[in-house]
């Protein structure tokens, strides 16, 4: 195969920053995505209707003319999330989700939920209107691995509250592990799942063998092979739960290569290759357009886009850099390497 055509892809976990960093980033997702779900762990926190419109406001003027993109906005819920929130958001018609971050779990969950059931009137809204709940699913407690935080994260957290709130829409966000991938394929037909590319394509080993390599760096770590396995025929099943989610999340090189280095790969650049290559490598390419550009809005109950893409097996290599925020760079994953397949146009 030398060319593919697909529905236009969305993004359902985007991080697309502020400011200087939102004006470098955004294009480079516009350019592929119709459609992109904006996480809200901005500092301070997206936490009220008004400040996800005013933030959507910032992201459409640092678009490129023309360009027709379309920001999907999301709340950042906190232990005092209340329920007229959820309303007011769900009535501006404009913020599509909630996003659950345990506090202290990843980069700027400080201001994040200390326990579930601070939330639940937000949360009873939420499953009254059809607002989908977006989980970082992970436990932070200082005793429990961090190989091991998804999989607790399933016991303790998620399967208690879809016990409670049974008809709650969830997406287990960026999944890394098998435990992850089947609880999601066997549970009812409102629980759903993005899969990073990263999570596709690496495990454990490329971030630590051979030299430690902090743009492989994110959270959830990468885990071992078999998990990697299983994300790949998760993602590659033709399953309607498991969706295109880069969870591409930008910081400056000098923050990433570091002696405490942020957790985050940026992979907006190349999105849409990266999973392209996931998929060849599993020999599933003709599942890539479910995947990517169907079962998403089928989830979330919105039209899937009317227009296409095309990609071309045409050898490309990533820069090593890109221009960042205040003069600084950003490395994308794959910096300097070769990719097989390119977007046109
Ligand atoms: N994935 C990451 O490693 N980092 C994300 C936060 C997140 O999605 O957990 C970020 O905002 O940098
Ligand atoms: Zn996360
Ligand atoms: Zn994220």
């Amino acid at each position: 195969m030398t060319s593919l055509t697909l529905t236009r892809p969305d993004d359902w976990h985007l991080h697309l920053r502020d400011d200087q960093a939102l004006a470098a980033v955004v294009a480079a997702s516009a350019r592929q995505m119709g459609r992109a779900i904006i996480m809200p762990n901005l500092k301070p926190p997206v936490t009220t209707t008004e400040q996800a419109l005013a933030y959507r406001e910032r992201i459409l003027a640092a678009l490129p003319e023309g360009s027709r993109f379309e920001p999907l906005m999301t709340l950042y819920l906190t232990d005092n999330t209340p329920a007229e929130e959820i309303e007011r958001a769900h009535a501006s018609g404009l913020v599509q989700a909630v996003k659950l971050y345990p506090a202290g779990a990843t980069t700027n969950s400080d201001s994040g939920v200390t326990d579930l059931a601070h939330c639940d009137a937000a949360i009873a809204a939420m499953a009254r209107l059809g607002i989908p709940l977006l989980m970082h699913g992970e436990v932070t407690d200082a005793e429990i691995d961090i190989f091991d935080r998804e999989a607790v994260f399933i016991e303790r957290v998620l399967t208690p509250l879809l016990e409670r709130h049974p008809t709650l829409k969830v997406v287990f966000e960026h999944i890394t592990t098998a435990d992850a991938a089947e609880f999601v394929s066997s549970a009812p037909a409102n629980v759903g799942a993005t899969i990073t590319a990263h999570h596709l394509l690496y495990n454990r080993n490329h971030m630590l063998v051979g030299g430690i390599r902090p743009h492989y760096y994110c959270l959830p770590i990468l885990k071992r092979e078999r998990h990697r396995q299983a994300l790949l025929a998760a993602a590659t099943s033709g399953s309607p739960k498991f969706f295109l989610g880069t969870d591409s999340a930008p910081h400056a090189q000098g923050d990433k290569e570091s002696a405490c280095g942020c957790a985050g790969a940026y992979t907006a650049p190349a999105a849409i290759e990266l999973y392209a290559t996931a998929f060849e490598e599993a020999g599933a390419l003709e599942r890539l357009e479910g995947f990517a550009s169907h079962h998403g809005p089928d989830f979330y109950g919105l039209p899937r886009n009317a227009d296409t893409i095309t990609l071309v097996r045409e050898p490309w290599t990533l820069p090593e850099s890109l221009p960042y925020a205040d003069g600084q760079r950003i490395v994308p994953l794959r910096a300097g390497e070769t990719l097989e397949w390119k977007l046109k146009g």
